[in-house]
């Protein structure tokens, strides 16, 4: 019997032969932190290591900034010196303070490789996934051992396997897929399995599509969300500056025999635009059912769906029109990376002159922490991946999560529109 890339991967850093449902104790390869919950880390890690304890590798845990930042709070400055203090003190030199949302800072700039286990301080750690590694999110107590062992005990998962098939139609993407397989199986539907994420479809997505899939894996319960490595993948770390080939780094893939513990099928070449309607990521809806809601705020960004192929999308539809009356666009690139090549490519511009509200890259209104918040009774149509009650602001709000098409044509109508039709 074959084995799943998961499998696989575990194998690797458990240094024998485990099996899904085995217990192992794993050799972690890239830790990250950010500004929320890493000061509970350095606590947790201070408490098992001691004062002056010195972490396991410096050169594999990355810190990043991009819940609150700029600092909008005396405690968020606090924060931030705790961590900046403790990277210096720790030689940690990766930590980086405004470039950009953790998940995509963590790809972008090649810290993450396939077969390799990546452990996050945040949920949606599963996004690196997409490039053929095992990322999850744990817990900051969690990474406080991660910080002093360098390993982490697991079960190894289960993997559900979605083979999607078909071509996306017109102003329909990966992120109408993942918000209808969710929508499909339930906010629970994938718990602690591995979400494998295989088909024709997939295998023509970009790797910036792939991420918007993985990137939401936990929110039906995934472990991890993970794509087998190919040519795109490959072309992706190469930009990112990791140097090598496919044939050279011999990545892992699922054996035809491995195991599943279920296996899905999906044709997407009929697929409508779709809406997760308030207040579960799971409640999900074909456009044409809420089209007409009004709009308050349009948000397009996050880790989900702040890339630059996100904005250019937005943008094509944005292109010499105006944000409605009664309408705010907030658009927040997920990094300094890709807010540079939304500059150079004339994309801000196009926000700004449509009246957007252009932020330097962070979380911005994604979690309702920071700044963007909505007040009672107001709606937000947002890129991002929750819409939990009180998820951008006030608990009276609702958020109703979207493509960056849906959102650009939905700001320019000042209700939720189907983007086919602008
Ligand atoms: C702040 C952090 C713990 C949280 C997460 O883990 O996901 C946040 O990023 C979110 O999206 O809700
Ligand atoms: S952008 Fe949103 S989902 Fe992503 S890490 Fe930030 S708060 Fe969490």
């Amino acid at each position: 019997m074959g084995k799943t890339i998961s499998e696989k991967i575990f194998s690797q850093a458990a240094g024998k032969d485990v099996r899904a449902g085995e217990y192992v104790f794993a050799r972690i390869d890239r830790a990250m932190i950010h500004d929320i919950t890493g000061p509970l880390a350095i606590k947790a890690f201070k408490e098992i290591a001691g004062e002056d304890g010195k972490v396991w590798d410096s050169s594999r845990i990355i810190i990043a900034f991009d819940h609150q930042v700029p600092a909008d709070s005396v405690i968020a400055a606090e924060n931030h010196k705790m961590l900046r203090r403790f990277a210096e003190e720790q030689g940690i030199l990766n930590y980086d303070v405004y470039e950009g949302i953790a998940h995509q800072v963590m790809v972008e700039k090649g810290h993450v490789l396939p077969g390799m286990v990546v452990v996050g301080a945040d949920s949606h750690t599963c996004m690196y996934g997409a490039l053929g590694a095992f990322a999850t999110g744990i817990g900051s107590t969690d990474m406080g051992a991660v910080f002093a062992l360098g390993k982490l005990w697991f079960r190894v998962p289960e993997t559900i396997r979605f083979e999607i098939n078909g071509s996306l139609p017109r102003r329909v993407y990966s992120k109408d897929v993942i918000l209808k397989i969710i929508g499909t199986i339930g906010a629970d539907g994938a718990n602690y399995k591995a979400a494998e994420f295989a088909g024709s479809a997939v295998e023509r997505m970009s790797m910036s599509q792939r991420f918007t899939m993985t990137n939401m894996a936990i929110e039906m319960g995934a472990k991890t969300g993970i794509i087998e490595p190919d040519r795109e993948t490959e072309r992706y770390l190469k930009k990112a500056g990791v140097e090598g080939n496919l044939e050279e780094w011999e990545w892992l893939r699922s054996d035809e025999d491995a195991e599943y513990f279920r296996k899905l099928g999906m044709d997407v070449s009929d697929l409508e635009p779709q809406v997760a309607v308030p207040h579960k990521v799971d409640n999900v809806v074909p456009v044409s059912e809420v089209e007409g809601t009004k709009a308050d705020q349009v948000f397009i960004g996050s880790c989900t769906n702040g890339r630059y192929e996100d904005l250019e999308i937005a943008a094509e539809i944005l292109k010499g029109e105006k944000v409605a009356r009664g309408t705010r666009l907030i658009v927040i690139p997920a990094s300094r990376a890709e807010y540079m090549k939304a500059l150079r490519e004339g994309l801000i511009d196009v926000f700004v002159e449509a009246g957007a509200i252009v932020e330097f890259p962070s979380c911005g209104p994604c979690m309702g922490g920071s700044f963007g918040l909505i007040a009672s009774g107001e709606v937000s149509v947002s890129t991002s991946n929750r819409n939990f009650i009180g998820r951008q602001g006030s608990p009276e709000g609702r958020v109703y999560l979207v493509s960056p098409a849906t959102a650009a044509a939905t700001a320019i109508y000042g209700e939720i529109t189907d983007p086919r039709k602008v």
